[in-house]
């Protein structure tokens, strides 16, 4: 445990609320920037990515900040003890304490293949092992040698996984598509909605395809119930329990289920206790992007995040480019008083990103007790939401501009296209929405400005925008996969850095398990088609629900 108990009792805070007293009633973006040439170079940091030379530039430059603000948030951090706790993560200590586990996530990307250990015994080979199966796998799978129970080549793949076990795959095989192998369709089966396993399954030939189940513990209530689903659907055809080898495959920490379920303990990718479901994209939950990229992209997918956990080891905290993002995000909760933070990647492969953060800052951060057992005397994480643009723009983003909440945003592009049509003029187009509305909202457009334009004077308010409102734009080369594997690191550091700040624990997710105990209980009730003890109005929607939804 840290030497505090609440952050706000850190001389840091208090330094910072004072700084803050001054710093709101001063801080005008477009003033600062005209005062000061240097700001961009002073707020701006770049992140050259060891696995393939890329760079990823990250502007904080236009965040409600100056170089004293910075220094107070890196004492902060200091205070919060962030290096030794980050020091005890990488050392494989047991930082998730309220569930006695390591946070080893940073081990199943460590291709420089650095001494790493848990309980004192080395993970390296075990990591290494299986992704060595995973590299023979997909290999067989992707040239045919793999065949089906009848001898054909396998076309599809449907990866049964919910929460971190379909978050990650789902996200990372679609911001990598021009990666993939378009000859492989794929399918992400995660809602107990019949319709998401039917709907998988009218697209898929038995014959053809090949199940994943992922799931760490695998006893989640959604996975088990689609995966045995489609094992009856396949055997419904195939009618020979033999051939479940050649079509189902686990991902999976937890052995003796694997076997029950059915599946060969060959056909299972293990990974261990210490990756967190939000983490484990990285682990064999990966499986299905290792398929259709192929492992040479995973690999340097896991590459790019491992030269980010390098950097954020390494690197002083001021030039420390994920704790620079988590602390504006604690500076904006804390201080400011900001709810949420909007990502909007200006890629439409990157659609499933916004999604994707949810679950790591929602599932990391979204408690209220200290890391000693009190409850917070402040504000912790943020809601996370996000869109692509420029669709974001046409639809919420009038609350941005004119609306009465301070949203801190990151703008996210790669500056090369993967789809550079008609002469790049869709992505030129693209990019001078990602400038231009950054530099829109913190511009604004003063009330002189919309006379001037000749608006009638009732109108004036109306066409009046405040500004001064922050961005942090990140603008990468090209998304490629080690682009891609850095650019995910950050935002898993930047929420460990707001954990670090705020005390509590990140890696645990206790607040998941009562709606579903709950859920498991008014089953047994639908089951018998009678309500039991509730409330009014529970046992009046579960009556509705009998009368109306029978069979
Ligand atoms: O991978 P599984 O064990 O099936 O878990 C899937 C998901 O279920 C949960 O309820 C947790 O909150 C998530 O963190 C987890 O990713």
């Amino acid at each position: 445990m840290p030497g505090f108990s609440q952050a706000n009792e850190l001389k840091s805070w208090t330094e910072l609320a004072t700084h803050h007293k001054t710093l709101s009633k001063d801080i005008v973006l477009k003033e600062y920037f005209a005062k000061d040439p240097q700001r961009f170079e002073k707020f701006s940091r770049v992140f050259k990515n060891e696995a393939d030379g890329g760079e990823i530039l990250f502007d904080f430059s236009k965040n409600f900040l100056t170089e004293e603000t910075l220094d107070l948030l890196v004492k902060l951090a200091e205070e919060s003890g962030l290096e030794k706790l980050r020091n005890d993560m990488f050392a494989g200590e047991k930082i998730n304490f309220t569930e006695g586990r390591a946070v080893y996530h940073v081990a199943l990307r460590n291709t420089s293949n650095t001494k790493m250990e848990v309980d004192g015994k080395s993970v390296v080979d075990d990591v290494n092992a299986v992704l060595e199966h995973m590299k023979e796998f997909s290999e067989q799978v992707r040239s045919g040698e793999w065949k089906g129970y009848t001898g054909k080549k396998i076309n599809t793949i449907v990866n049964i996984g919910i929460g971190g076990s379909d978050l990650g795959p789902v996200m990372v095989s679609e911001a990598l598509k021009p990666y993939g192998d378009r000859n492989l369709k794929l399918h992400f089966v995660s809602n107990i909605d019949g319709t998401h396993i039917a709907e998988a399954l009218k697209d898929s030939d038995p014959e053809t395809t090949l199940f994943l189940v992922a799931s760490k513990t695998f006893t989640t209530a959604e996975t088990v119930t689609n995966a045995n689903t489609a094992k009856t659907w396949f055997l419904k055809t195939a009618k020979d329990d033999s051939a479940i080898a050649k079509h189902f495959v686990a991902l999976s920490t937890n052995e003796s289920e694997v076997t029950k379920f059915g599946i060969d303990k060959k056909n299972m990718f293990p990974f261990s206790d210490w990756v967190g479901g939000r983490y484990s994209v990285w682990s064999a939950i990966g499986l299905s992007v290792c398929l259709y990229i192929g492992y040479e992209n995973f690999y340097q997918f896991l590459a790019g995040a491992h030269a980010m956990d390098q950097h954020f080891l390494k690197t002083p905290l001021k030039e420390n480019i994920p704790v620079i993002g988590g602390l504006l995000s604690v500076w904006y909760s804390d201080f400011f008083g900001a709810q949420t933070h909007l990502v909007a990647p200006f890629d439409q492969y990157m659609h499933r990103f916004p999604a994707y953060l949810q679950q790591l800052s929602m599932e990391s951060n979204g408690k209220a007790i200290t890391r000693d057992g009190k409850y917070v005397n402040y504000t912790t994480g943020p809601i996370l939401f996000g869109e692509p643009a420029t669709n974001a723009q046409h639809s919420f983003f009038q609350l941005l501009h004119q609306g009465t909440k301070l949203i801190p945003t990151d703008f996210i592009l790669a500056a090369k296209s993967h789809n550079p049509v008609e002469g790049n003029k869709h992505q030129r187009m693209l990019a001078s929405n990602f400038f231009a509305q950054s530099e829109a909202l913190m511009l604004g457009k003063p009330d002189s400005e919309v006379k001037a334009e000749g608006a009638p004077e009732e109108l004036i308010p109306h066409k009046t925008f405040l500004g001064n409102r922050p961005t942090t734009s990140i603008l990468v080369d090209k998304m490629t996969p080690a682009a891609l594997g850095a650019l995910i690191a950050y935002y898993e550091h930047l929420t460990f850095t707001e954990g670090c700040v705020w005390n509590i624990n990140s890696f645990d997710q206790w607040g998941v398990e009562l709606g579903k105990k709950l859920a498991v209980k008014i089953l047994g009730e639908l089951d018998d088609g009678k309500a039991g003890e509730h409330d009014g109005s529970t046992s009046s929607l579960i009556e509705a629900f009998l009368a109306r939804g029978k069979l």
